[in-house]
This record gives structure tokens, C-alpha cells and sequence, in this order.
């Protein structure tokens, strides 16, 4: 198997006034393409951060970051952007869809971004919507959709460029436990079907079905648990 993720010693203080807080202290670890891990652990012990860093859309005070052997230190900000584009899907707890954009729309921003065709996101978006279940939603607004099928949008937003790596933020936080379970059955099945997957979940129920399983605490790994492999 591909190494997808290294990450080397990476520390996150965050500095607000005289206050320096330690949110990920000498973390490393490594993804291999195909997995599905489970980041888990108490309220303010780094979850969110190291998703950020992960997702690019922050960067560690200091440590390696390498993703599909691009090492991230050496990219300027529109690189940076680039290269999130290209390699990452990230799905927020809160959804994040644009209200004054229909289904499509929200699903096609990513493809506009690389400057896709029409015709090229006209068939990813149908594509996407359809592995999700959505077909049939095309024109709706994300307020005329429940928390579970916003949700559901919101992944196919974040898979349709094909990322190398699907990012998950308590995806099933604001979700009743039905429609939860909708989602995190989908987010099993894209994995089933190769999507390389790291999730961020208070939920154990959740984090006991991913394949690997990291726990923090204070900033640090605490455990580490990896389904046997038959
Ligand atoms: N922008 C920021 N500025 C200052 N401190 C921050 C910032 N973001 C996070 N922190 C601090 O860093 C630590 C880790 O925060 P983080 O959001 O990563 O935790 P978490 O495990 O995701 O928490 P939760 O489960 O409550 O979402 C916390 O002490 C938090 O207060």
C-alpha cells in the first residue's frame, strides 16, 4: 500500500496575547491510501487543529508535513490552495453549503475552481450526487434539505474533484441518530470503495468502525488501535 500522509513531529501553539496554548505537541503518523481512521478524544485536546493542518487550511508550528510526496513546508499560499484543491475533501460538522447556491452549484465549486469544463462538471456532479443518493435534489437550496441530506451534499462537494484524502470533522455532530447513521454508512462504503478517509468523532459508536483508531489527549497520541487484519 501507497503512503498518502507522513507527518513528523508536528507541534501547534497557538498564541493569543501572553497566552500560548500547546495544541498538538511532537505528533506523527502515517496514512496509507485505502485506509479509515478515527481521530478521537476529549473537547480540546487538538482534534480539530490536526484536521486543519491535515486539510491545509492551517499549518503546524513547526514538524513535516508531506501529502502524495508533496512536501507542504515548500508551497507558497496559491500552491497551497492548488494543492488542496486537487488532494483533499474536507466536510465540515456544520455543512458549510452556500444557501444562494442550488445542489449542483455547491457540488460543482470545486471542478470551477480548476476551471473544469461544463460538460466535465455536468457529468462529475450527476456522478457524485448519484454515490450519495441525492439525484433528484439538483435544483433545491441547501435550507430546503434536512441536516442529514445537506450532510450527504456536502460529501459529494468534497468527492467530486477526487481527492486523495476525504477529511471528516464530527460529520454526524449535527445529525439526529438516523440520519447519522445514514452518513457514517456512507462514509463506510466510500472507503469500502478505496476512498482514503480521516474522521473526527466524539461518537465511539463511530470510531469503533473505522479500521484504525487514534485517540489524543492533551495535544498528544494516547493510543493508537488497528483492526487485525485477517
Ligand atoms: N484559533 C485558536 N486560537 C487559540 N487557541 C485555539 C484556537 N483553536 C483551538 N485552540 C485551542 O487549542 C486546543 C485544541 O483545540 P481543538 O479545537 O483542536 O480541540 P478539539 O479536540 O477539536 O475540541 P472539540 O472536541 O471541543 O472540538 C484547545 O485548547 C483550544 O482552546
Amino acid at each position: 500500500m501507497k503512503t498518502l500522509v507522513t507527518i513528523n513531529n508536528i507541534n501547534k501553539i497557538y498564541q493569543q496575547g501572553q497566552v500560548n496554548t500547546h495544541a498538538l505537541q511532537d505528533v506523527s503518523l502515517q496514512i496509507q491510501e485505502g485506509e479509515f481512521i478515527a481521530i478521537s478524544g476529549p473537547s480540546g485536546c487538538g482534534k480539530s487543529t490536526l484536521l486543519s493542518i491535515l486539510g491545509l487550511l492551517d499549518t503546524a508550528s513547526d514538524g513535516q508535513y508531506v501529502l502524495a510526496d508533496i512536501d507542504t513546508k515548500t508551497l507558497n499560499v496559491d500552491q497551497r490552495s492548488q494543492v488542496r484543491n486537487k488532494h483533499i475533501g474536507y466536510v465540515f460538522q456544520s455543512f458549510n453549503l452556500i444557501d444562494s447556491l442550488t445542489v449542483f452549484e455547491n457540488v460543482a465549486l470545486p471542478l470551477e475552481h480548476r476551471g473544469a469544463s461544463k460538460k466535465d462538471i455536468k457529468s462529475a456532479v450527476e456522478k457524485q450526487l448519484a454515490a450519495v443518493n441525492m439525484t433528484g435534489r439538483l435544483d433545491h437550496t441547501p435550507s430546503q434539505l434536512s441536516g442529514g441530506q445537506q450532510q450527504r451534499v456536502a460529501i459529494a462537494r468534497a468527492l467530486v474533484g477526487e481527492p486523495d484524502l476525504l477529511l471528516v470533522d464530527e460529520p454526524t455532530g449535527n445529525l439526529d441518530s438516523q440520519n447519522g447513521d445514514a452518513v457514517m454508512q456512507l462514509l463506510l462504503e466510500l472507503n469500502r470503495q478505496g476512498t482514503t478517509i480521516v474522521m473526527v468523532t466524539h461518537d465511539e459508536r463511530y470510531s469503533r468502525m473505522a479500521k484504525r483508531q487514534i485517540r489524543l489527549f492533551d495535544g498528544k497520541v494516547l493510543v493508537e488501535q488497528q483492526e487485525a487484519v485477517a
